[in-house]
């Protein structure tokens, strides 16, 4: 199942700079990761926020709860996320 994600970040500006980078990182591996396995099948920065767009191909909606809330920044994430299907005039 394919679904359309917008993920907003609001890291506290209280959190030190080391944690928030340490977070960070891990958010890069865990997300390299999912797009390794055909999960994360794309994703993309919103020019001029700390935003991104993004594609997932996951069994349900259980697996993308799971993956969402596993995110290390999670914490400090606003989400949405809409449900897609293919678009008739698609042709591929
Ligand atoms: O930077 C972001 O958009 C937030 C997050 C999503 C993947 C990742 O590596 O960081």
């Amino acid at each position: 199942m394919l679904f359309k994600v917008e993920m907003t970040v609001n890291i506290p500006p209280t959190l030190p700079k080391a944690e928030a980078d340490e977070i960070k990182a891990k958010e890069k591996a865990y997300s390299q990761q999912l797009q390794r396995e055909g999960k994360w099948l794309h994703i993309w920065r919103v020019a001029g926020l700390y935003a991104n767009v993004s594609i997932f191909d996951v069994a349900d909606n259980q697996q993308l709860h799971e993956l969402l809330t596993a995110l290390p920044l999670y914490p400090y994430m606003e989400i949405s996320v809409q449900p897609l299907c293919r678009h008739p005039s698609a042709i591929d």
